[in-house]
């Protein structure tokens, strides 16, 4: 570290509230459809010219927009992640992160009273704070769910438990990559429409279906092959993680698989960064959940009574890694 990057460090926050301001405008959307000068598009968003010619400028700067004379129009980069227009739009992950800011910035005092500060977006979130983090996870599990689901090999599983699923990418992508596979998309009751919308876009309403229910209060049903609980954990104590990978490896048919993806810390829980970072994210959200260590994960899935249990060699983004354990009745 030296003293550049200290500041950077610091203040890096004034490029993020520009792109979420550019993706709360949808801009990016508007410099898709058609090249503006900063009165028309003015007019448009009914928007003071002087904010918004500022902001026009300090995105070009960023390289998310390109300036011609005086008229702005999406990059081909911007064109293709941030317009709503586009299939790749991954304005709900920014939208997500952006609601997050305001509890960020009160971290100390999470720290000194050791509470959350903001709502527990799953739980209690308004209806537009709901959508950005479900289809922010969408914008996310896209990202990583066809590459594992081509390096798993799920021959012979028949029947999927994707627990906490979310709109169910997981299950969506185990579906398209093993044409044998049905799975339920576990989740809380808000949850259903996003998940059936995703669901139906794929074409899957025969093969997934949506199951509602709360996995601390729950049963999830038996004879499952494969119980797939990806980022659940980290958002609960480690007393209900335990009991969430017991009622899971109960699920299981004889010989069947448990599979969980987390961020996963090392064992001096310094490294790596993004699941150190996103430990405060959940300190900041939910009453006792944390990111895992690898060990941590291990002594869950050996005390449920799973065999085999073992780290997948995935190399996944943000620190994120794939535990596996087999029903050994
Ligand atoms: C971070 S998201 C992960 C979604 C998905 N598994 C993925 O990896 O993309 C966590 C999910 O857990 C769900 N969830 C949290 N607490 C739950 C509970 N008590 N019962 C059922 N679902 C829960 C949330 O609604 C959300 O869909």
């Amino acid at each position: 570290m030296n003293l550049p990057d200290l500041l950077q460090l610091s203040g890096g926050y004034w490029s993020t509230c520009t792109l979420h301001a550019g993706v709360k405008l949808d801009i990016f959307t508007c410099l898709t459809d058609s090249a503006m000068t900063t009165p028309e598009l003015a007019r448009q968003l009914s928007a003071d010219e002087r904010g918004l010619g500022m902001l026009l400028h300090a995105l070009t700067a960023l390289e998310l927009l390109h300036k011609e004379e005086n008229t702005f129009r999406s990059t081909a980069f911007s064109a293709t992640y941030l317009s709503k227009k586009s299939d790749s739009y991954m304005g709900h992950i920014i939208m997500h992160h952006h609601h997050l800011v305001e509890g960020w910035s009160r971290l100390d005092e999470a720290v000194l009273r050791g509470e959350p500060v903001r709502q527990r977006l799953s739980h209690e979130a308004l209806e537009r704070e709901r959508e950005s983090f479900l289809m922010g996870m969408f914008n996310l599990a896209s990202l990583n769910a066809p590459r594992i689901a081509s390096a798993l090999e799920l021959s012979g599983h028949r029947r999927m438990l994707d627990l906490a699923g979310g709109p169910g990418t997981y299950a969506i992508h185990f579906c398209l990559h093993n044409p044998d596979l049905t799975a339920v998309v576990y989740d809380l009751p808000t949850t259903r429409p996003f998940a059936e919308q995703t669901i139906r876009h794929f074409g899957l309403s025969e093969r997934i279906t949506f199951q509602a229910g709360d996995v601390l209060s729950d049963r999830f049903g038996t004879g499952y092959d494969l119980v797939w609980i990806s980022h659940l954990l980290h958002s609960e104590s480690p007393a209900d993680s335990a009991t969430v990978v017991a009622k899971a490896a109960e699920s299981l048919a004889d010989g069947g698989r448990l599979l969980i993806q987390e961020f996963i810390l090392d064992n001096t829980k310094t490294a790596p960064l993004f699941p150190a970072l996103f430990s405060l994210n959940m300190l900041l959200g939910t009453r006792a959940g944390q990111s895992y260590t690898q060990q941590e994960l291990f002594a869950l899935m050996n005390t449920a009574g799973l065999c085999e249990v073992n780290r997948l060699s995935l190399d996944l983004p943000n620190g994120a890694g794939v535990m596996t354990g087999t029903a050994c009745r």
